[in-house]
């Protein structure tokens, strides 16, 4: 059965941020994640985690001025030296949480210009060696277009291809099922394929991106399929509820922790 994770930037926005991972150990859920957590200090989220006995799945290294625009910095040349005082502040957070894998965002830039492929890829090397350091995965996601217009790294295709010939053992691949829809389909034969450098998962249904119970992907057979195969890791649940978080969790009671 997967271990499902309730992202908390999206689900239980009905209550201040630190009051969702009470509400989401209430409903269930025996891990949270959640996009960015700098705002509060880590020993409060630390506190939250141990009050609920939740595991922390993931979160986001700073993705530079996210209110100015910026979806990360690893592809943007120039920036190498902020990269690195953001991977020092994520692992503050991380060794507080007990976070064993962080999400690096690549930033807006055309995936054609070279000085861009280039920056993003020593940025990549360099985050995961400095995580490995910690016993952390680095995880890199292939973002669509629509939700993120002009994000560098669209294409699983290539995420599989840098995670290659990188080859190093903690960088991994954030599989997110709503993305793989809308960039490729095929998610079933994909996750057979990519399940060996597979992460992390995050599931939403498509085109909402609401509850993971309707649309176009069938989730009941995914789950199954995610089990036969072998997956270990957790299943954020990073959608934006139709309503009320708790009345649109009927897809998750099979799924609750007792
Ligand atoms: O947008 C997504 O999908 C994510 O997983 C975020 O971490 C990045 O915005
Ligand atoms: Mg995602």
């Amino acid at each position: 059965m997967p271990v499902f994770a309730a992202n908390l930037t999206m689900m239980f926005t009905e209550l201040p941020f630190l009051d969702r991972f009470d509400a989401a150990a209430d409903a269930g859920f025996a891990a949270v994640e959640y996009l960015f957590p700098y705002e509060v200090p880590p020993e409060a989220i630390a506190e939250r985690l141990a009050r609920n006995s939740l595991e922390q799945a993931l979160f986001n290294l700073p993705p530079g001025d996210w209110a100015a625009g910026e979806r990360g910095i690893a592809a943007l040349p120039g920036r190498f030296d902020a990269l690195k005082s953001d991977v020092d502040k994520a692992l503050d957070y991380a060794a507080a949480t007990g976070a064993k894998r962080l999400h690096l965002m690549a930033g807006l830039a055309d995936p054609r210009d070279r000085e861009a492929a280039s920056c993003y890829r020593r940025s990549v090397a360099c985050t995961a060696e400095r995580l490995a350091d910690e016993g952390i995965d680095l995880l890199i996601e292939p973002i669509n277009g629509r939700n993120m217009p002009g994000y560098f790294l669209n294409d699983f295709g290539t995420a599989e291809r840098l995670i290659a010939e990188l080859a190093l053992p903690n960088l991994k691949l954030q599989f997110d099922i709503y993305h793989r829809q809308i960039l490729h389909g095929d998610v079933a034969m994909a996750l057979r394929h990519l399940m060996p450098v597979t992460g992390h998962i995050q599931i939403a249904s498509v085109p909402s991106r609401h509850e993971p119970d309707g649309e176009e992907l069938n989730y009941h057979y995914l789950f199954e399929e995610i089990d036969r195969l072998g997956y270990g890791g957790f299943v954020g649940c990073e959608y934006n509820p139709r309503g009320q978080t708790l009345d649109g969790l009927g897809w998750f009671k099979p799924f609750r922790r007792s």
